[in-house]
């Protein structure tokens, strides 16, 4: 039944969508989720903190973990400079097909990266694999229960440097306690909380924003 649903989905962003139009794909997105049946996409308003984040630190090299439909890759790809480069990581096969059609509608397959696999097998491999030394900028929207390991993990591989932006999705719902208690007591992170609310709902929810201070 799931794959029927986001079949009906890849059918309204190209009904509605205009090919190589990457916002006509996130309105479509949107539009479907508002109206039709709920996803759980970052959505339009936690989207636009997302845009203003991924506008301030202008990366190069972008990690998303937790792909889904591919609506927030096509959400940071489409801010992204020439020759920025976004590796996003999915463990559904069947969300990573869609998330590809989704990718291929807006026109942004040259400057994305989408792997097939659990976090936590690629973030080791991203040096001798993808030639990645460190990224400038993550966004955390996974399992809720990986973000704190998979962020530990990424420091051991050195993949994080002094000024490297983490963006954590659903840091009040679902939420992710024990990945908040680090970051905001780490010294090694200085956090702030930017309040919003669960995707196409009233219910609150929101994004922590944590620099890596080295
Ligand atoms: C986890 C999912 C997002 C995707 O992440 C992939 N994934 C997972 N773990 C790994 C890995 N270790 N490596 C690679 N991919 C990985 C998976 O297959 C999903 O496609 N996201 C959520 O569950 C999620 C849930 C809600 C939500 C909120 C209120 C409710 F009442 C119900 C649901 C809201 C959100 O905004 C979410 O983001
Ligand atoms: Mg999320």
């Amino acid at each position: 039944l799931a794959l029927l649903w986001h079949d009906r989905l890849l059918k309204a962003v190209r009904k509605r969508a205009t090919r190589g139009d990457p916002q006509s794909v996130i309105s479509a997105i949107d539009h479907f989720c508002r109206h039709n049946e709920w996803a759980m996409n970052v959505g339009d308003e936690k989207g636009s903190i997302l845009d203003s984040v991924v506008s301030e630190v202008n990366p190069e090299k972008v990690l998303e973990l937790g792909t889904y439909c591919g609506y927030s890759t096509v959400r940071i790809a489409r801010l992204l400079p020439p020759g920025a480069r976004l590796i996003t990581l999915e463990f559904n096969v069947d969300y990573a097909a869609i998330a590809r059609q989704v990718i291929a509608w807006a026109g942004l397959e040259d400057k994305i990266q989408l792997v097939e696999g659990a976090s936590e097998d690629w973030i080791p491999r991203m040096k001798e694999h993808f030639g990645i030394e460190t990224f400038d900028f993550v966004f955390l929207d996974h399992w809720k229960d990986r973000y704190l390991p998979d962020t530990k993990l990424m420091e051991d591989c050195g993949l994080l440097r002094k000024g490297t932006v983490l963006l954590a999705d659903n840091v009040i719902c679902p939420g992710v306690p024990d990945y908040l208690e680090y970051v905001r007591n780490s010294l090694s992170y200085k956090s702030c909380y930017f309040k919003s609310h669960l995707e196409y709902t009233k219910a609150e929810d929101g994004l922590e924003k944590s620099v890596f201070l080295g």
